[in-house]
């Protein structure tokens, strides 16, 4: 009899779960689509799109600039880097250490800035230029068409009030291509970390603290959440996303390349003052292909301010969070890593939070 060794067990009991997150079809009747959607970002904070009306060119015509981009030479790509922040990124992630197996490109959605990016990103700029804006385009209509469902779901009375936060034409949502190369068991072996510097191995294993059957070496984009309001993600058909839920446990999530995936941001989870809690999640390298994903984060202009909406504070019910504003926000989650949780330099320290309980003599 072959007995199972007993820390694959507990890897496969205790750590990944085989469970599954929602799946919704925007085709749905609209009341009950909006407590799908309200009940999704309450539960997991995450959840797959079916029926959207995302033209498959406009899809396609992304990962093909994509494609042609990623398989230039390293000299070539490096003409449009480095990220710091925008522009093309190897392995870095942010300013301050962390690192992952990918290669990107960061972009503002400004028009001009892509325009602009395009020409030392593309040999054909306009085409590179007209699929980008194309794409952000169709992102920005879903997530407006999400963010009003989340606001009928939860009754509030300014149905526009969260779409309106990205309509602007100052918004300051981002578009980030990543391509992640297999990373074959065998390189994983002989991967030589101590080439790494301390912090940057310290922070490899930070991204590694309560995960599945893995080890250092095969972290693409290590454990985060998104700063932003809403992220709205499109992959290639290779798998690696990997999702946690509320009680810490990791979600492999199958690839669609023809459906969209939605992700809570750490904005959404202030403005609903709680009640929905931006997801966690990393991406874990496959062994033999390369994943490739598009990720459409939706944010506000830098200057305007991110509080909970009215009708989720009561005075039963009183704010978690310090008023900032997005470009406060945005700095202090530059100057911490990238799996810090950095809403709680936003907290409001309540006195009963502060309240210990213990036995009185
Ligand atoms: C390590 C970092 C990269 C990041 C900025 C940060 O300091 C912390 C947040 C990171 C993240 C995650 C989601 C996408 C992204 C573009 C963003 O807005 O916040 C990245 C930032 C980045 O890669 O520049
Ligand atoms: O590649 C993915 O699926 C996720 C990437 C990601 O989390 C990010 O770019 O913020
Ligand atoms: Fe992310």
């Amino acid at each position: 009899m072959v007995a199972p060794c007993p820390t694959s067990m507990m890897v496969r009991t205790k750590k990944t779960k085989a469970m599954g997150f929602p799946t919704i079809d925007l085709s749905l009747e609209r009341s009950k689509l909006s407590e799908l959607v309200v009940k999704a970002c309450e539960e997991y904070g995450f959840f797959k799109v079916v029926n959207h009306s995302v033209a498959k060119e406009v899809i396609s015509r992304l990962e093909e600039e994509g494609t042609e981009f990623f398989s230039k030479t390293s000299s070539e790509k490096r003409q449009a880097g480095p990220a710091n922040p925008f522009g093309y990124g190897c392995r870095n992630i942010g300013p301050n250490g962390d690192m992952g197996h990918l290669e990107y490109l960061l972009l503002h959605t400004n028009p001009l800035s892509v325009s602009e990016r395009s020409q030392t990103i593309a040999n054909d700029p306009t085409k590179f230029s007209c699929a980008v804006n194309d794409y952000i385009e169709a992102a920005k209509g879903l997530t407006c068409e999400i963010l009003d469902l989340v606001a009928e779901g939860l009754w509030v009375q300014d149905k526009f009030s969260l779409s309106s936060l990205i309509k602007d034409v100052h918004s300051d949502s981002l578009l980030r291509i990543n391509q992640y190369p297999p990373v074959s068991l065998k390189s994983n072996k002989n991967c030589n970390t101590s080439k790494l510097e301390p912090h940057q191995l310290q922070n490899q294993n930070n991204n590694n603290n309560s995960n599945s059957n893995h080890n250092n070496h095969n972290i693409g984009f290590g454990e985060h959440s998104d700063p932003q309001i809403l992220t709205i993600m499109r992959s290639n058909n290779v798998d690696g996303l990997q999702i946690s839920t509320h009680d810490g446990l990791w979600i492999p999530v199958p690839p669609d390349p023809n459906e969209f995936f939605v992700m809570v941001g750490d904005a959404l989870q202030v403005l609903t003052n709680g009640r929905f809690i931006s997801v966690r999640h990393r991406v874990l390298t496959n062994t033999t292909k390369a994943r490739m994903s598009m990720m459409y984060f939706a944010a506000p202009p830098l200057n305007w301010w991110i509080t909970p909406l009215p009708k989720m504070v009561t005075s039963h019910n009183p704010s978690l969070y310090k008023p900032f504003t997005w470009a406060q926000y945005k700095q202090a989650a530059y100057s911490l890593r990238l799996g810090d949780t950095r809403l709680d330099l936003f907290k409001i320290q309540r006195q009963q939070d502060t309240h210990h309980t213990s036995a009185s003599p």
